[in-house]
């Protein structure tokens, strides 16, 4: 297969040798080693070249210095690889003249095998070859976690409908092969409409859990078929959770949220090779290009494919990625050396690697499953830091209470916490303490960055969280914001975008319709790239500079970062219920008012507007009578006949232009809180 060959060469190219366990300069010139070599001219020659770490011998009988260097090496390496990194022994920069004879490589392995031991890691072998001047062995080295804890990378499933993602997860998860007619998937589905239709359409969480050795650890119980959460977690050094998300285009909303809100480390983009490139094959692509996720395609079916459409769909694909928009190197991936090669250099090049697989036969299963087990967080965290979590689930437990799911973006978040949710719809946080953690359905005393829990709060209703709160530290003293400015680059839109025009934000598990308040040019077209002002209409939200965000409306679609925060005050002058009336200054002020009253979330919410502010005009009247409106409908979220009389109210006052009405608007004011006192909620 030419077309093999040539993709292969890359891949080739960006092996990355033993020099990459090389000193960095900032080792080298630290080390004691580089002390002497700076004063080499008096050491003796065989000095001075034990002292060359990057020698495909600095591993056969290193000296305590260089034994020590090595060890620093190492620990820096597998903080790099956020637990984990890639070790070959038997190469090095001295001559092209790879590989290590039988004692050589024996020594080399038991000086690796103690370095392990000293930085509490295990040494996994993955491959042993021989080139020109003997062996060459490449190692797994994978940081020893607690009974309780593993390492967890997350994985977006996108592709168009029917490319076999549910299939493939359901495959990987439950270690059974597919028949072709959706039996693996059914396990999967979370919706009766799902296993009905065949169509995925929420985000769906499923796990594959690796032991140290890289075998899977899943294990469907012999009854239902379920998988037990907890007991993978326990078995597993590396939990992958697959991030299951919609082909179908009626449901791209959730799943652009799935891929902004889930923050995934990779994306797997599956493509049926019997379809090709369809549908929102592109769009999930462009999606996962546009939020810097590094992606991986899986081509399905091949069992079913004829040799000649795969073909054709491997070069369509292979055309699209090295495409100006794309700039991948596609790699097709058909043994194990590939697997090293590509997932050793993944996160970091442009490299895109391409799996060709069958579902119902169970073909190059093994390959993609060692890739993934080779998949390292892109990220690493402290713990020091002041701690933030992105809720993007509510759910009410029978007998546990409102439960919150989400990922911990920085920081470390411990059992009997309070930290600060929100904002409301008023930009208010309030305290808010956490009952229980719970991390892949375990229970568990505490959660790091870059780790997805849920956790149990106390004295909260489910209606007053939305999707797109945070939980912070109160050391952050956080502060919503209804206006920001971002550099955004239009993907797609038919005509021009110009200030005043909405589309649906979506910026880590925010998801929410802005306006364009202003922007440096006039209009903007497709490809093109501006500085906007947006204002969010519904709501202040939490975020921060330098965040990605989608910014889309149907087929229209702009990506962007956001560069300013601007303007936390909510526009209207509100003032509390507190007996001191003391105005409400931004949502810090709010939050510790809220504080003061005891830490009630409606209490906290019920700020209300001043006879002052009411006489402000109309514009203040329909501003603050909308942001009512929203937080009565939440807090009688199922009582409609009282949903129809607030909205008939609104409408009312929307229409409201005269000072006669202001009459009508007091009145209704005021019905409306008798209204709440009726119920008890004031
Ligand atoms: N022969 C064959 N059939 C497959 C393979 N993979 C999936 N299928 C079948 O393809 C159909 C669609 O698979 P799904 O897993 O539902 O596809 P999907 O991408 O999840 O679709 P959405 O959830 O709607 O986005 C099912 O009937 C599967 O049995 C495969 O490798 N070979």
């Amino acid at each position: 297969m030419a077309a093999t060959e040539s993709s292969l060469s890359p891949a080739v190219e960006s092996v990355v040798p033993a020099c990459m366990f090389a000193p960095d300069p900032g080792c080298a010139e630290d080390s004691p080693g580089a002390e002497r070599s700076d004063a080499g001219d008096n050491q003796n020659g065989e000095a001075e070249d034990h002292l060359d770490l990057t020698s495909k011998f600095a591993l056969v009988s290193p000296t305590g210095e260089q034994y020590e260097c090595l060890q620093k090496q190492l620990r820096e390496r597998i903080d790099e690889g956020c637990g984990e990194t890639i070790y070959v022994v038997g190469m090095g920069t001295d001559g092209g003249d790879y590989g290590l004879d039988e004692r050589d490589m024996e020594a080399s392995v038991a000086t690796v095998q103690s370095l392990c031991e000293q930085v509490d890691a295990d040494l996994i072998l993955l491959r042993e070859r021989t080139e020109t001047a003997g062996h060459v062995r490449d190692y797994l080295i994978r940081r020893r976690v607690g009974e309780a804890d593993f390492l967890e990378v997350r994985v977006a499933v996108v592709g168009n409908v029917d490319a076999g993602k549910s299939t493939l997860l359901g495959v990987l998860t439950h270690g059974e092969l597919d028949n072709g007619r959706g039996f693996a998937r059914q396990k999967l589905f979370r919706h009766k409409h799902e296993m009905e239709s065949g169509r995925t359409s929420s985000v769906g969480n499923d796990i594959l859990g690796f032991d140290q050795e890289g075998q899977v650890v899943n294990k469907p119980d012999s009854h239902g078929g379920s998988l037990d959460w907890t007991k993978i977690c326990e078995r597993s050094s590396k939990v992958i959770t697959f991030i299951d998300l919609a082909g179908h285009e009626k449901y791209l909303k959730t799943t652009v949220f799935g891929m902004t809100g889930h923050m995934p480390d990779f994306c797997m983009l599956m493509v049926g090779s019997n379809a090709g490139i369809i549908g929102m094959t592109k769009e999930h692509l462009g999606l996962a290009l546009a939020l810097n996720v590094p992606v991986f395609v899986v081509v399905t079916k091949i069992d079913m494919c004829p040799a000649n459409i795969l073909q054709e769909t491997l070069k369509l694909l292979q055309r699209l990625l090295k495409s100006p928009g794309c700039r991948k190197i596609p790699v097709l991936v058909q043994n194990k050396d590939d697997v090293i090669v590509t997932a050793s250099n993944f996160s970091s090049e442009r490299m895109c690697p391409i799996f060709q697989i069958s579902n119902v036969t169970g073909e190059n299963m093994d390959l993609l499953k060692m890739f993934l087990n080779l998949l390292s967080p892109r990220t690493t965290f402290k713990d020091d830091e002041p701690p933030e979590f992105q809720i993007d689930d509510t759910y009410s437990v029978p007998g546990v209470g409102t439960v919150v799911s989400g990922t911990t973006l920085r920081g470390l978040i411990r059992l009997n916490d309070t930290l600060l949710l929100g904002p409301d719809p008023l930009g208010v946080f309030i305290p808010i303490v956490i009952k229980s953690i719970h991390r892949k359905r375990m229970p568990v005393k505490e959660v790091h960055g870059g780790q997805t829990a849920s956790f149990a709060l106390k004295k909260i209703k489910r209606s007053s969280i939305r999707k797109g709160m945070v939980m912070v530290s109160p050391r952050l003293n956080p502060q919503a914001c209804w206006e920001f400015e971002a550099e955004i680059l239009v993907l797609h839109h038919p005509t021009t975008i110009s200030p005043r025009y909405q589309a649906m934000v979506h910026c880590g598990s925010i998801r929410q319709t802005a306006t364009i308040i202003g922007m440096n040019k006039d209009c903007l077209r497709t490809g093109d790239k501006a500085t906007v002002h947006f204002r969010f209409i519904k709501t202040p939200e939490y975020f921060h500079t330098d965040q990605r965000l989608v910014f889309r409306e149907g087929r229209t679609k702009a990506v962007g970062t956001i560069t300013k925060l601007l303007q936390s005050k909510p526009q209207a002058k509100m003032q509390s219920t507190k007996k001191t009336s003391s105005q409400v200054e931004g949502s810090s002020s709010a939050c510790e008012e809220s504080t003061q009253m005891g830490g009630s979330p409606q209490m906290g919410q019920l700020v209300r507007v001043s006879n002052k502010a009411i006489n402000k005009g109309n514009n203040n009247c329909t501003n603050c009578m909308y942001r009512y409106f929203v937080l009565y409908c939440k807090i009688f979220k199922n009582k409609s006949i009282i949903k129809i009389i607030l909205i008939l109210y609104y409408i009312l006052i929307l229409h409201t232009q005269t000072h006669t009405y202001i009459y009508i608007y007091i009145y209704i004011y005021i019905n409306t809180h008798v209204l709440l006192l009726y119920f008890n909620y004031i």
